[in-house]
């Protein structure tokens, strides 16, 4: 894609009161291209993510440049920002990040409309559409059941369509499927992957699964508190010099 990015960050660095977290972070996402972001535990990957999306913890300091659709946001928090400047996030944790008090139906047209809790018509064939492409048997029946009586595999497909049918045109998801076991996760990255792609919109994936970084448009590293690797996943981990790159090499087959 040689389009203008969607997001562009620029020596971005995050700092709590005690330490650095990172600094001088660069990287970009356009439209249709899905980048992984790699690195150790507790490098700050899920912290980043907040600092895009607009809800870092009030301790942390930024430093640099967020760009999304041609608005700077790395200051802004999540409520004093417009629909443009807002990602869609996919959390871990899906029965944290949904209502366990509204059903699947309220919870997709919340998402559709702000402020309506029924589906209509139209907009109901649309969503169970969705529903069927994200690969949930039956939706009819599954909208209106409650996120507590859906399996972990079902709940994270519910997020990820609530994600996509709000008018976010970025898509975040921090390690959405580790709680999933290895066929729903490989399912549920391939819809992701190919969701973001046909709607022509960008996705950032964080990820411990090497296979599942292989598999996006782009891979970042993130080691020692900078970048390590930036570019297309194989030739990324292949020209850095970081051991923690290297060892990500020795399971390259
Ligand atoms: N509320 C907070 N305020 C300040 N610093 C925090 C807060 N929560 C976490 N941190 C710090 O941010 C660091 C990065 O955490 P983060 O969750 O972003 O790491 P991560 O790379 O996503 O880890 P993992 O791969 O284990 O999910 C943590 O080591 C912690 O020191």
């Amino acid at each position: 894609m040689n389009s203008k990015p969607l997001l562009t960050v620029t020596n971005l660095s995050l700092a709590d009161s005690k330490r650095t977290l990172f600094q001088e972070i660069n990287f970009d996402v356009s439209q249709g291209e899905v980048l992984a972001i790699m690195g150790p535990s507790g490098i700050g990957k899920s912290m980043l993510s907040k600092a895009i999306a607009g809800f870092l913890p009030s301790d942390v300091m930024v430093d640099g440049s967020v760009q999304l659709n041609d608005s700077e946001v790395g200051q802004l928090p999540m409520l004093q920002r417009s629909q443009t400047q807002r990602p869609a996030v996919i959390f871990q944790d899906a029965l944290k990040a949904l209502n366990p008090l509204a059903t699947v139906e309220q919870q997709l047209s919340l998402a559709l409309t702000v402020n309506k809790t029924r589906l209509n018509a139209t907009n109901r064939d649309a969503v169970t559409e969705l529903l069927a492409q994200l690969g949930l048997a039956e939706p009819d029946s599954i909208l209106a059941l409650y996120p507590s009586q859906l399996s972990g595999g079902q709940r994270q497909r519910i997020c990820i369509a609530i994600s996509l049918l709000g008018s976010a045109n970025l898509v975040i998801a921090d390690e959405p499927t580790s709680a999933l076991d290895p066929i729903t996760e490989n399912e549920i990255l391939n819809l992701f992957r190919n969701s973001i792609q046909q709607r022509c919109i960008g996705g950032i994936l964080i990820t411990h699964d090497l296979s599942a970084a292989l598999a996006c448009d782009k891979l970042l590293v993130i080691a020692d508190s900078t970048m390590v690797a930036y570019g297309e996943p194989t030739q990324a981990i292949r020209q850095s010099q970081h051991p923690f790159c290297q060892q990500l090499e020795q399971l390259l087959s």
